[in-house]
């Protein structure tokens, strides 16, 4: 199905027979990503007294219980809810799965043991005056994103001078490949976080960030239809599918 529709006022086209899925999956054991010191997602029968869920033990169906949790299991969409007392759920916040996206490809620059994604970094790349949704790729970019344990390696993060930048042009949907935008170990500021939501400033409550994207190689920069679909789950993060449409 070929759709047409409006950016603007400009007229363009996107095959929804091409998709492009930059998801990461949950798989049950350790081979699944991993982040934030938690043992591995399970996916497994569900077992009740003699009961075993599996047809393989004698049950007419496949009966799995799943257990894993958003933030350090697979790709997320996360609202607001992940960093204030009141629950917020993400369910609620994303009302439409649309958005006119921008792909764009960084190396974290390295800063003493840590390697950040800046302010000025950003500023040399995005050309855009306003941006709707924005899809971070970070290098080095490998299959190793789909079941890296990051647990106590620090990975890259934002500064909070870049995520204002981000604020700045307008960016209400955020995607990264990245565990989290914030630094790993970093005593519960959440720097990045706040400045995306707009703690300290205009609170921005319809926004989303998504984590542990993958995007391979083969998808270049540019400008994109992106979906944004996940689990109709009330809580402040939900496992996500977000997909990419080239726009022509
Ligand atoms: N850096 C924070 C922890 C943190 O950011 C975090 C912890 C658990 C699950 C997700 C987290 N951040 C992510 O989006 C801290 O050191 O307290």
């Amino acid at each position: 199905m070929i759709i047409s529709f409006k950016i603007g006022e400009r007229s363009v086209e996107a095959d929804l027979n091409q998709p492009m899925d930059i998801s990461i999956p949950l798989r049950s054991g350790p081979e699944n990503v991993n982040a934030w010191y938690v043992d591995p997602p399970r996916i497994e029968p569900h077992r009740e007294g003699d009961f075993t869920g599996s047809i393989r033990e004698g049950a007419s169906t496949n009966f799995n219980d799943i257990s894993f949790n958003p933030h350090a299991h697979v790709t997320h969409t996360e609202c607001l809810g992940h960093i204030t007392p009141e629950n917020q759920s993400v369910n609620q916040t994303l009302k439409h799965f649309f958005f006119h996206a921008w792909l764009i490809t960084l190396a974290p620059e390295k800063k003493g043991d840590d390697h950040i994604i800046s302010r000025k970094q950003l500023e040399r790349t995005l050309k855009e005056d306003r941006y709707e949704a924005l899809v971070i790729r970070t290098l080095p970019n490998t299959r190793g994103k789909l079941n890296r344990q990051y647990s106590h390696t620090n990975p890259p993060y934002f500064t909070e001078e870049a995520m204002e930048l981000l604020v700045e042009r307008g960016v209400e949907h955020l995607l990264v490949d990245l565990p989290s935008v914030d630094r790993e170990k970093d005593e519960g500021k959440l720097l990045a976080h706040k400045a995306f939501w707009g703690l300290n400033a205009k609170m921005r409550p319809g926004s989303t960030i998504t984590e542990f994207i993958y995007v391979p190689h083969m998808i270049e920069d540019g400008e994109y239809l992106l979906e944004i679909q996940f689990a109709p789950i009330e809580n402040d993060a939900s496992p996500s599918r977000p997909v990419l449409y080239k726009i022509r």
